[in-house]
C-alpha cells in the first residue's frame, strides 16, 4: 500500500486564499477591517518566529495586525492589564496571548483575563465548555486544523475508531471533542493508559499529541490507519554548528509501511495553525459585527 502524504502546508495555503477572499465582504459589510492582536512576553525564539509569522499572515489576508511586545520582566498585572485594554478596543476582533509565557506567569489566569468573543486560540474556558455541550464556539486552532485536514483526506468520518495520544487542553482534550461531534468512537490516551500499543492498535484515526520524538511506532498502527501528526520535535544535531532535524511523535517512516494516509513533520499540521488563527479571527470578526458567520472556512 501507498501511504497518502497529507499536505497540510497546502492545504493551509489554500484555506489562507479562501479567508482572503472573504475579508472584502466583512469589510464592505462591517465598514472596517478584522483585527488580530498577538501578545509576546520575553525573547523566546521560537516564539519570535511565530508572532512575526502571524503577523504577516494576517496583513496579507487583508486583516490589520496589531502586535504588542512586553519585556521577559513584565509582571502577570501588567500582561493581564494589557489585555484588558485589548478587551475594550473596538478594532480588535481577536486576541492571542502567545504561549508559553515565561516562568512564574500563570497561563490559567491570563487567558481567564481574555474576553471569550475575542479568543482567537479558543483556549478560554467559556470555548472550551461550548466545545465540549456541542455549542458555536471559538476552537483550539491546531485541533481544528487537525480536524480539516482529516475531513479531507477521509471525507464521513461517522463510525470511525479514533484514538487521540495525549490530553493537553490545547490540543488533545479539543481534539477528542472535535471527533466525538464527528461521531468517532473517541479514546483519550495518555502517560497512565495501560498498553498503549495495543489502543493504538485499534484505531481507524491516530492523532498523535504527546510531545514526545518518534513515540508512536509504526508497528503501533493498524493497516490502513490515517494519522496526523501534532508533534514538532527537534532531534539533537548531528553535525556541529547545524540544527537538528525535526521529527513528529510518529516514526514516519516505519509508519508509511502501514497507514493509509499520515501528515508529515515539517508540513502537516503546523501550517495549519496559523490558517486557522486567520479563520478564527474572521469568524470572531462576524460575531461582534453580528454578521452572519462566514461559509466554507
Ligand atoms: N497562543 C498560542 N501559543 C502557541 C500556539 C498556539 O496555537 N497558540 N501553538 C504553538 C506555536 N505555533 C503557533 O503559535 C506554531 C507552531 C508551529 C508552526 C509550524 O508551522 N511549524 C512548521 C515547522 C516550523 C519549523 O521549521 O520550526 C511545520 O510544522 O511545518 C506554526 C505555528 C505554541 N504556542
Amino acid at each position: 500500500m501507498t501511504a497518502e502524504i497529507i499536505d497540510g502546508k497546502a492545504f493551509a495555503a489554500g484555506l489562507r486564499e479562501r479567508i482572503a477572499e472573504a475579508v472584502p465582504a466583512f469589510v464592505e459589510a462591517a465598514g472596517r477591517k478584522p483585527g488580530l492582536a498577538v501578545v509576546l512576553v520575553g525573547e523566546d525564539p521560537a516564539s519570535q518566529v511565530y508572532v512575526g509569522s502571524k503577523g504577516k499572515a494576517t496583513v496579507a489576508a487583508g486583516m490589520n495586525s496589531f502586535e504588542h511586545r512586553l519585556p521577559e520582566t513584565a509582571t502577570q498585572q501588567e500582561l493581564i492589564a494589557m489585555v484588558e485594554q485589548l478587551n475594550a478596543d473596538d478594532s480588535v476582533d481577536g486576541i492571542l496571548v502567545q504561549l508559553p509565557l515565561p516562568e512564574g506567569m500563570d497561563d490559567k489566569a491570563v487567558i481567564a483575563a481574555i474576553d471569550p468573543a475575542k479568543d482567537v486560540d479558543g483556549f478560554h474556558v467559556v470555548n472550551a465548555g461550548k466545545l465540549a455541550v456541542g455549542e458555536d464556539a471559538l476552537v483550539p486552532c491546531t485541533p481544528l486544523g487537525c480536524l480539516m485536514l482529516l475531513k479531507d483526506a477521509l471525507g464521513d468520518l461517522s463510525g470511525m475508531d479514533a484514538v487521540v495520544v495525549g490530553r493537553s487542553n490545547i490540543v488533545g482534550k479539543p481534539m477528542a471533542q472535535l471527533l466525538l461531534g464527528e461521531n468517532c468512537t473517541v479514546t483519550l490516551a495518555h502517560s497512565r493508559t495501560r498498553d498503549l500499543p495495543a489502543v493504538v492498535r485499534r484505531a481507524d484515526i491516530v492523532v498523535a499529541a504527546v510531545g514526545r520524538a518518534e513515540m508512536v511506532k509504526g508497528d503501533w498502527l493498524k493497516d490502513g490507519a490515517t494519522v496526523i501528526d501534532v508533534g514538532i520535535n527537534r532531534l539533537a544535531p548531528t553535525e556541529e554548528g547545524k540544527k537538528g532535524r525535526l521529527v513528529g511523535d510518529v516514526a514516519y517512516e516505519e509508519a508509511l509501511g502501514h497507514v493509509k494516509a499520515i501528515t508529515p513533520v515539517p508540513g502537516g499540521v503546523g501550517p495549519m495553525t496559523i490558517a486557522v488563527l486567520l479563520r478564527n479571527t474572521l469568524v470572531a470578526a462576524h460575531a461582534r459585527a453580528g454578521l452572519a458567520p462566514p461559509r466554507d472556512l
